[in-house]
């Protein structure tokens, strides 16, 4: 019992997703003594569902986090959890050819499982030992919960401007993890083919006049439906924010320049083509740029701002990328303190 509660203490000591799934898998590969668990997104793609794991722990081993890899779909789901899903039931077991056993207990939010904890040994599970996960499992949904809670925005469900700096901190950090050398501020302005990770800053055009015309209740309404677009243009390993207003943040992960513009340029014209409710016709307009860990998050977003700032003055439903506006010579870059001016 003792070691349940220091899990329990651990577990919920944590205001960041990723440590909570270590802290979890963790407590769970102790406490039933698992040869592997596992913490696993729940994806669906093209109405298929596929199994990524974020995090693992072997027996004797330290809990990790895993990297989704782009554009990998993930596992295929076994028919025992397949039928789980389906039937709404709180856990699913398997055995292998080899005698292996795995159990799953997906963590239901209503109607929604979107991970799974997946616990693998050469034994069956005792009743016990189910129960007791069980449990933690509980614990887990309901501090999962609190933690979206305190980092989404409440109208959209985007992250909020306050989780921001730890996601910038920690794409900064595995650009870094990629590669050591990152080249420098006028060599990156030469080099459009490497992968790189990139912030955008979007914004709706003309959106007072939506509110001035509709009423705030359809202003919402535009504003949630970017929201889903956003969502569905950008990758899952992509990260989106809400800032306030009608601002809304993104960080690509590793891409080229020439993806990233793709990306981008679906989006706008995603939100172009569609038809919002009553209101009709609404475009966006975008600022785009490199992130560098020599740069603060400030200089950054300032970078992107003014990117920003040119797509509006110039016809908006546009989207410019700031170190081609340098090159162009539209902006000038100011090397003292970063910032760049319009010539
Ligand atoms: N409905 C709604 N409106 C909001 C919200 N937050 C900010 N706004 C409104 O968003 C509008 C932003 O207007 P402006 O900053 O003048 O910009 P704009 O009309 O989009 O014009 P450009 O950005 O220059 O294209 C203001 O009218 C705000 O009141 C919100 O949560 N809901």
């Amino acid at each position: 019992m003792d070691s349940l509660l220091k899990h329990m203490v651990d577990m919920t000591g944590h205001r960041d997703h990723a440590m909570l799934d270590l802290s979890v898998i963790s407590a769970v590969q102790e406490l039933a003594g698992a040869a592997q668990t596992r913490i696993l997104s729940i994806a669906t793609v093209a109405g298929q569902q596929y199994l990524r794991s974020r995090a693992t722990i072997l027996s004797s081993g330290e809990a990790r986090l895993e990297d989704i890899q782009d554009g990998a779909l993930g596992e295929p789901l076994g028919p025992e959890l397949a039928s789980c899903l389906i039937e709404h039931r709180s856990s699913a077991e398997a055995i292998g050819a080899d005698g292996r056993r795995t159990l799953w207990l997906p963590i239901w939010f209503g109607d929604k499982a979107s991970t799974c904890l997946e616990l693998r040994n050469d034994k069956p599970f005792c009743s016990a030992t189910i129960h007791t996960v069980g449990g933690i499992v509980g614990v887990y949904r309901n501090f999962q919960n609190l933690l979206d809670y305190s980092e989404r925005d409440s109208l959209t469900g985007l992250l909020n401007r306050k989780t921001f700096d730890d996601q910038l901190a920690r794409m900064l950090h595995s650009a870094h993890e990629q590669d050591p050398r990152l080249p420098g501020l006028a060599e990156r302005r030469q080099m459009h083919g490497p992968e790189k990770q990139w912030l955008a800053v979007v914004d709706v055009d003309h959106f007072k006049a939506v509110n001035d015309k509709f009423g705030h209740l359809y202003g919402d309404e535009v504003l949630i439906l970017i929201a889903n677009l956003l969502q569905s243009s950008f990758r899952v390993q992509d990260r989106v924010f809400r800032f306030g207003g009608e601002e809304f943040v993104v960080l690509l992960r590793s891409t080229t320049l020439e993806n990233a513009w793709k990306i981008i340029e679906r989006f706008r014209t995603n939100v172009e083509n569609h038809e919002f409710p009553q209101v009709g016709k609404v475009t966006v307009s975008v600022g785009f740029v490199s992130i560098s860990a020599y740069e603060s998050p400030v200089v950054t977003l300032g970078h992107a701002d003014q990117a920003l700032y040119y797509a509006k003055s110039n016809g908006r439903n546009q989207a410019c990328h700031y170190d081609d506006l340098v090159s162009h010579g539209v902006l000038q870059a100011v090397a003292s303190n970063d910032t760049a001016e319009f010539f």
